[in-house]
């Protein structure tokens, strides 16, 4: 993507503009009445959201994030598709697929009556992508700063062939202290303990981080929220196409082994992910879409949670 270009193009004076970012990838820098955030076209990923009336980023973003051509940006809002977690068929494929690690094309920015502000980015099949997965594909993610922020993720099959993929907005939200914090909307309900060998459990009240934790919660499509009493504040999740969510902190020593991530990190962030995953996978047949959504609210934190 050409900066100046894209400037000229895409830019909306006083309210968005396109620099380059870390590691010179193409980055959308959003200030708004409702907010501000930026989304880096490396992964067509969002790095932060600031609504105006707080202090703290919604999300968490790693000190030690690579900013590289083919690696993950650790942080922010990662897209894992065509598929959610390890290669499904060990091919030796990269976890989580292949888009988060692709430049993506801004297809177009606008002021909506309300004052927020959309902008679109998309990423389609080429030959790298055919060789690691043999589909035609157009996929898009619309990301919406206002009040609260909104992402909806758009895959089309543009080619001959159904496909069926699992995939996540494998977000990364900020909290003050992961071990006060809790998710709630997730009790009763199933899950797969992926640090149990994919064992079924059943969840009984909160979630509550006391040590690493890996989940996939089934057949859910409730709206979550985390509450965070360090920070003051909750975290609202409304999800769309999705009957599926993921629990994810690393704790101690996943920390230490990754090399994008501080040792003390896993304390500030913990994921929870609107996803397809397990057996809420998708099959598209030619020419069929399917979006996959959620919508991010900050609110005050719970009382006697
Ligand atoms: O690739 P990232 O961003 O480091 O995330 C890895 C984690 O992502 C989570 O979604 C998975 O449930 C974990 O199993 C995995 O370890």
């Amino acid at each position: 993507m050409d900066i100046a270009q894209a400037n000229e193009e895409f830019g909306i004076p006083g309210v968005l503009a396109i620099c380059a970012g870390n590691g010179g990838f193409p980055l959308i820098t959003v200030e708004n009445a409702h907010a501000r955030a930026s989304v880096c076209a490396h992964g067509g990923q969002v790095l932060s959201y600031c609504p105006a009336a707080h202090d703290e980023d919604l999300l968490f973003l790693s000190r030690h994030a690579y900013f590289e051509p083919g690696k993950a940006i650790k942080g922010g809002i990662p897209v894992c598709w065509p598929w959610f977690g390890p290669d499904p068929q060990q091919q030796g494929r990269p976890a989580h697929g292949f888009v988060r690690t692709r430049g993506w094309r801004l297809l177009s920015t606008e002021v909506r009556v309300d004052g927020s502000t959309r902008l679109r980015l998309g990423t389609r099949d080429d030959e790298g992508t055919r060789a690691d997965w043999p589909y035609a594909f157009a996929l898009e993610i619309e990301v919406t700063i206002g009040a609260d922020l909104e992402l909806a993720l758009t895959t089309e099959n543009t080619g001959q062939e159904p496909f069926t993929l699992t995939q996540a907005l494998h977000a990364y939200f900020r909290v003050g202290d992961v071990r006060q914090t809790q998710v709630f909307g997730l009790a009763e309900y199933d899950y797969l303990d992926k640090l149990a060998e994919g064992a079924r459990k059943t969840q009984s009240g909160p979630v509550n981080v006391q040590g690493p934790i890996d989940r996939v919660y089934l057949d859910t499509s409730e709206t979550l929220s985390i509450n965070d009493p360090s920070l003051g504040r909750s975290i609202q999740i409304e999800r769309e196409g999705s009957r599926s969510a993921v629990v994810w902190n690393p704790w101690v020593e996943q920390a230490r082994n990754m090399g994008d991530f501080g040792d003390d990190e896993y304390l500030q962030m913990l994921c929870v992910e609107t996803t397809n995953a397990a057996e809420d996978c998708v099959t598209l047949e030619p020419g069929a879409q399917w979006r996959l959504g959620s919508r991010y609210r900050l609110d005050h934190a719970r009382e006697n949670a």
